[in-house]
């Protein structure tokens, strides 16, 4: 058994990233951005109205002072003229501001009368005009690795690009294996389950950025289990799931082994989870993980998701736990680091009565794992622990 870190560090070393593909901007979104994007312009380009109301020359202005208005400029249609000595041009939210004019009263402080305004008596203080320039400047720009959110995909659009460079999402073909499984909506015989691992490791995949093709459910058997393989052999990751323990028919460790997998560990030092395998077949790096649904989430969430983000070119390091309060005392751990399914209350993190590795229905409630470091003394209630929190 080695240590969860160093077990990460093992599934760094297997993992590249992947190559550089360009998207089209509205396609963006969720994807790593893999080099950084420079801006093409100045935003605004122009000196803009902040507001809708009348530009002025700013040293004019005082409560009841009159203008001419000559003229009109809108949001992409600017006014040619100069404005002088009392005179205004009306003016609406976006437009560029006119030359001669350096402030912009709005309308709800002026009355207008025909081409005549007058301001009144109460204006409030600022230019309204926003400078050139004043969002971003050309050449700023938007850093990268980073996963973009809606907030940059809009940035990169005012930035005018309308393809991104961004990671090519990594293909993962998922195995799951087992004589007693059938799939969500079939009839399942007296002695058969449904699978679920399968959908929930896939969602999980994907919701980091992953491609991933769920291939036949492999029987126990050593020729299934190679046909399997050799389906997905094309992937830049091949998942197992289940088969990976002791048992006469977990048949994963052996076919790999005759497939020439060259092993980077087997067994974790940690609950749930522990007879997680990786290596690498015939090149392509493979990562088998334990049947029990609640095991096989867990090493989702502590390694399938790190070892996306390395292949997106987002890094190599754990998930950043969060640190929060115990509303319970809970036990001293022992020699496997724990990972326990625990919900957030008011009065803090409150891990479950059953841990039990095969209960989906309590990691469906659980909204954080509570990390119990190894040989962790008993804590008590208000204690700061660290936890991963589940979104
Ligand atoms: N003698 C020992 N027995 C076991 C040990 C051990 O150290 N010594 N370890 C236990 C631990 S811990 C775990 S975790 C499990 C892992 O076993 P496998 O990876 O070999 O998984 P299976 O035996 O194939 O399945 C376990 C359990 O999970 C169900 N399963 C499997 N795949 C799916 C799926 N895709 N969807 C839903 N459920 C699935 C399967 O039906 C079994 O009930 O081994 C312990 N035993
Ligand atoms: O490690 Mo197993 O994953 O305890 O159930």
């Amino acid at each position: 058994m080695i240590p969860v870190d160093e077990a990460l560090d093992r599934l760094f070393a297997l993992v590249a990233p992947t190559e550089t593909e360009m998207v089209p901007l509205a396609q963006s979104s969720g994807r790593v951005l893999v080099r950084e994007v420079q801006a093409r312009r100045d935003q605004p380009p122009f000196a803009a109205s902040a507001m809708d109301g009348y530009a002025v020359p700013g040293g004019e202005v005082r409560p009841g002072a009159r203008f001419a208005v000559i003229g009109e400029a809108a949001a992409g249609r600017r006014f040619d003229g100069t404005v002088g000595p009392g005179q205004a041009v009306r003016i609406f939210t976006g437009a560029p501001v006119p030359e001669g004019a350096d402030r912009v009263v709005i309308q709800e402080d002026v009355t207008a009368e025909g081409t005549t305004i007058t301001l009144g008596g109460n204006l409030d203080e600022g230019s309204n005009i926003r400078p050139a320039g004043g969002d971003f400047r050309i050449g700023d720009r938007i850093s990268a690795p980073r996963r973009l959110r809606p907030q940059d995909v809009a940035l990169a659009a005012a930035m005018n690009h309308p393809v991104l460079p961004v990671a090519r999402r990594p293909v993962v073909a998922l195995i799951s294996n087992g004589d007693e499984l059938v799939m969500p909506g079939e009839t399942p015989g007296p002695d058969q389950i449904v699978a679920s691992n399968t959908f929930g490791i896939k969602a999980l995949l994907e919701a980091e950025g992953a491609t991933v093709r769920i291939l036949p459910a492999a029987r126990d058997t050593a020729a299934s289990l190679r046909l399997a393989f050799s389906l997905a052999a094309s992937a830049d990751l091949m998942v197992t799931i289940g088969g990976a323990s002791v048992g006469d028919h977990d048949l994963v460790g052996r076919v790999a082994g005759e497939l020439g997998m060259e092993r980077a560990f087997y067994k974790v030092a940690m609950r749930p989870g522990k007879p997680l395998m990786a290596g690498r077949i015939s090149g392509v790096p493979m990562i088998g993980l334990p049947g029990n649904p609640v095991s096989a989430m867990v090493c989702g969430h502590v390694f399938l998701r790190p070892v996306i983000r390395a292949m997106l070119g987002l890094g190599a390091g754990p998930l950043a736990p969060s640190q929060m309060r115990l509303a319970t005392d809970v036990a001293a751990n022992g020699p496997r680091l724990h990972y326990m399914r625990a919900e957030v209350t008011d009065q803090g993190l409150r891990p479950f009565a059953s841990q039990d590795s095969a209960l989906l229905s309590v990691l469906a409630r659980a909204d954080a794992f509570v990390i119990r470091p190894v040989d962790a003394p008993a804590a008590s209630e208000g204690d700061t622990v660290p936890c991963l929190l589940l979104s």
